[in-house]
């Protein structure tokens, strides 16, 4: 069988964010509206500023305000709270990200919870997960399973109905969310986890395969069934495997075996190039479009599933 197609993620991402550009000029004509994004980074974690600062400049590229919040790592929970009510009080912020994770004295679930839903960019909050998964409108969709639907659907066709769909990882960001997403889309979901019985056998039953635990290389060629469509989430930094490369460097991985994987499966995300690109142009657009819900300006197609 031919290799899989590589699903281009980065070229996907690229031209949503293209299209999130053609809006924001859009509502700056119509009501005078700049949309900005408050990013909140407690703490020098290296990952979460490199994150951090693509975002930042993703932001400017696409006309948008971004208000950076570069806060000491022993930031007093009750102070990380005050920026929050600021934050939400300011009619110049249309989005608040609050990076994770947090440092451990800070209750992240609290913090999440201060957030105004109307401008919680990452649809962490209690609301927006409720509104997704009772399949109400309005909820603001997380970032990274909103990117990976979209590369879904980019790959399939919009009619997703009756696929049998297998998200492996159940967290608050990831796991729930994107199978709340594939339900909604007519999939028969199962989501699995760490007490999954023979993770092998249910993956192999998956038309659509959504990887998202944290464990490189994790799925082998031999879970997926052939011509399945497989969205590799996972971001592992591991030792690089040229030791020529020399000491101390790393590579990025995903949780998916890629070079095995690849000649299984009909279509397959990179790693790096796949999901990480969507998960910045999806903050991006999700900014924009509570800048527009702000304004009373109808909201992109793509962010109103
Ligand atoms: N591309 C992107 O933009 C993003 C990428 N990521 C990446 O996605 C991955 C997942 O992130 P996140 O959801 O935050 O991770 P979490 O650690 O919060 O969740 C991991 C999930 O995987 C499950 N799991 C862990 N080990 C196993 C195992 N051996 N067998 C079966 N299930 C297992 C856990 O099960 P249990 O619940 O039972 O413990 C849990 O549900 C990470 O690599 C992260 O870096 C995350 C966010 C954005
Ligand atoms: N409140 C919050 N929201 C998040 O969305 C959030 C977060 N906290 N904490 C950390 C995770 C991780 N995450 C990534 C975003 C982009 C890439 C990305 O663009 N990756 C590139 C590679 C980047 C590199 O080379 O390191 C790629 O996959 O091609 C990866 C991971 C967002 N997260």
């Amino acid at each position: 069988m031919a290799d899989a197609k590589i699903i281009d993620g980065k070229a996907f991402a690229a031209g949503l964010r293209a299209r999130v550009a053609d809006g924001v000029a859009a509502l700056k004509a119509s009501h005078g509206v700049t949309p900005g994004l408050a990013v909140v980074l407690v703490g020098e974690d290296p990952a979460s500023q490199v994150y951090v600062k693509s975002k930042e400049r993703a932001l400017v590229e696409l006309g948008m305000n971004s208000f950076d919040h570069h806060e000491a790592a022993d930031m007093a929970e009750a102070d990380l709270l005050a920026l929050i009510d600021r934050l939400n009080a300011d009619p110049a912020v249309h989005g608040i990200l609050v990076q994770l994770p947090l440092p451990k004295h800070i209750d992240t679930q609290k913090i999440l919870a201060r957030i105004a839903p109307e401008k919680d960019a990452d649809g962490f909050h209690v609301v927006n997960a409720g509104l997704l998964a009772t399949g109400q409108p309005g909820a603001i969709v997380p970032c990274t399973p909103l990117g990976s639907l979209l590369l879904i659907r980019d790959t399939l066709g919009h009619d997703l109905k009756g696929k049998r769909a297998l998200v492996l990882g159940r967290s608050n960001i990831v796991g729930k969310p994107m199978a709340h997403l594939l339900l909604q889309a007519d999939c028969t979901v199962t989501l699995a986890h760490s007490r999954t019985v023979d993770l092998a056998e249910e993956c192999r039953r998956a038309d659509i395969l959504v990887a998202a635990v944290g464990r490189p290389e994790m799925v082998r060629g031999d879970w997926i069934k052939p011509g399945a469509t497989v969205i590799d989430v996972g971001i592992n930094r591991v030792p690089a495997a040229d030791p020529a490369a020399g000491p101390g460097k790393t590579r990025l991985v995903g949780d998916v075996a890629f070079a095995e994987a690849v000649k299984v499966a009909g279509a397959i995300t990179p790693v790096p190039g796949g999901v990480g690109p969507m998960t910045i142009a999806c903050l991006m657009l999700n900014t924009l479009a509570a800048a527009c819900r702000a304004a009373g300006a109808p909201i992109p197609a793509e962010a109103a599933l």
